[in-house]
């Protein structure tokens, strides 16, 4: 996965005299017109600090002229709970926590949005994590003869703080070892069931699942128990991708088949070739994808882009969502022959809430003993506070969660974590946990900030909101039932 993760500039992103407007030079707005497209970025995390006194108009307003001008990217808004934007360690300890959350991913950093504290938090980060990183920056079109602005990236020494190597080491890790399979005794029939998929070659399986549940991690178990063990596994985010690159990094395609193809490239179907490709959020893919996908299925053949030619592939697919897709197919919007070709043999997974305590406490002890390992640390635990606080809590990420949460406690502490250790969001869920917003829900939280911050006044909300008439407006309250 390839992240851009920035903070929205608070001055630069807005034209502030009146309200506040987007602009459209900003330097958020202009490294998606430029430079987005170009590195084929998975996601951007726009993180915020949500200081304005009615919530933060600003970044739902950014958000979502992103949204609409590209509709394919994945921007997601994160809100960090940071009360003053020049406290160094503050800042610091939470881009950290956030940066280890993706810490497989290849991270971009839009260095130059933010303040001069953020900045150096970034580049403390970037230095001292061992993550995959890179500071970037904009030259502004108005100093370039050419009138486009230009990326560049900082080139700056690695660190040789000691616990940088410890986590350099943990990422060559990446594909689990049978320690890391825990196997509580809830999941012994799912797990018996996952072996016998992986007994029966080729047999494609469905994984049923909230988000972080383990969706990935029971696709990875049966790759590892089935005879296609040594070939390889290749995991793909299907929702991250739009239809043109989903298709090109499936199927691959051959030299001059659009405007970038400098060469022939392979496709995912074709790399995994004897081994298993994991398609994870399927239920997410367009009609197109699905009508693609459901001919790789029936033929066992696959074409590169460009060419009529197909070549057969040996593919085990797995495919997993968290979604209904029995009632998407009731609904038309994922084909019933689609669905029955992947859905031969179907896994569901329970969320972690309902696999009872005696799951999280072996879940617990299981993290924080490899915790303990991989960071060195083999004098961390936790208070009984802290134990009961976590059984107590509900884990709205599932097993993902608890995982960060361990790894958080293992990243700040060395010895006995107490309550005061934990962060705020697990001690106060409701107030502070980070939003990830869909469109709708953007949209929506939108136009209440917007007529919050105008004191009710639709004229000037529209205006700030962007639509093209006051009607529009309007008829969005009216559709979002929002009443002044
Ligand atoms: N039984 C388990 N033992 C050890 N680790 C586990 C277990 N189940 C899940 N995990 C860990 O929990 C994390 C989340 O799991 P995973 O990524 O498989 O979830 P997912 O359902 O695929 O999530 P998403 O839908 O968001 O992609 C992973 O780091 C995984 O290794």
């Amino acid at each position: 996965m390839k992240l851009l993760i920035s903070w929205y500039a608070y001055q630069n992103d807005f034209d502030r005299r009146e309200g506040t407007q987007l602009n459209e030079n900003g330097p958020t707005m202009q490294f998606h017109e430029y430079f987005y497209e170009k590195e084929s970025y998975d996601k951007h995390i726009l993180l915020s600090t949500a200081r304005e006194k009615d919530g933060d108009l600003a970044i739902d307003l950014l958000t979502m002229s992103l949204q609409r001008k590209y509709p394919e990217r994945l921007v997601e808004p994160v809100f960090m709970d940071i009360s003053d934007p020049i406290d160094i360690p503050l800042i610091r300890s939470k881009v950290e926590g956030l940066l280890l959350t993706y810490r497989e991913a290849d991270i971009d950093i839009f260095f130059s949005p933010g303040t001069s504290a953020m900045q150096v938090s970034w580049y403390s980060c970037h230095t001292s994590l061992g993550l995959k990183t890179r500071l970037l920056q904009t030259r502004a079109s108005k100093f370039l003869p050419s009138k486009k602005p230009e990326l560049l990236e900082i080139q700056v020494q690695s660190s040789s703080v000691p616990y940088s190597a410890v986590i350099a080491e943990q990422k060559q890790q990446k594909s689990p070892t049978d320690t890391d399979y825990l196997v509580t005794k809830t999941m012994e029939p799912l797990y018996e069931r996952a072996r016998l998929v992986a007994q029966a070659d080729g047999v494609t399986c469905l994984l049923v699942g909230e988000s972080g549940t383990g969706k990935e991690h029971i696709a990875q178990y049966i790759h590892r128990q089935s005879a296609r063990a040594n070939r390889p596994f290749i995991a793909v985010n299907c929702s991250a991708l739009n239809d043109q690159l989903l298709e090109s990094r499936l199927f691959g395609y051959v030299k001059g088949a659009f405007t970038d193809a400098k060469e022939d490239r392979s496709g995912y179907f074709v790399d995994a070739d004897g081994g298993t490709l994991f398609l994870d959020e399927i239920g997410d893919i367009s009609p197109y994808m699905q009508q693609l996908l459901l001919r790789v299925l029936q033929e066992r053949e696959i074409s590169p882009i460009g060419t009529t030619k197909s070549r057969k592939v040996n593919v085990r697919i797995l495919a997993a969502t968290h979604r209904d897709l029995e009632s998407m197919c009731a609904d038309g919007a994922f084909r019933w022959d689609l669905f029955y070709r992947l859905a031969v043999v179907e896994i569901p997974l329970p969320s972690l809430q309902t696999r009872g305590e005696e799951d999280k406490k072996a879940l617990l002890a299981h993290f924080l003993k490899r915790a303990r390992k991989e960071f060195r640390k083999p004098d961390l635990s936790m208070s009984r506070e802290v134990q009961r606080l976590l059984l107590d809590y509900s884990f709205p990420g599932n097993v993902r969660e608890l995982e960060n949460v361990v790894t958080n406690m293992a990243v700040f502490n060395d010895r006995e974590v107490t309550i005061t250790d934990l962060p705020a969001r697990l001690i106060r869920p409701a107030e502070s946990a980070s939003e990830s917003l869909n469109w709708e829900v953007t949209e929506k939280n939108l136009l209440i900030r917007a007529l919050q911050h105008f004191k009710g006044n639709q004229r000037k909300s529209w205006q700030a909101v962007g639509y093209k008439s006051l009607n529009t407006f309007r008829k969005k309250l009216k559709d979002y039932g929002i009443n002044e």
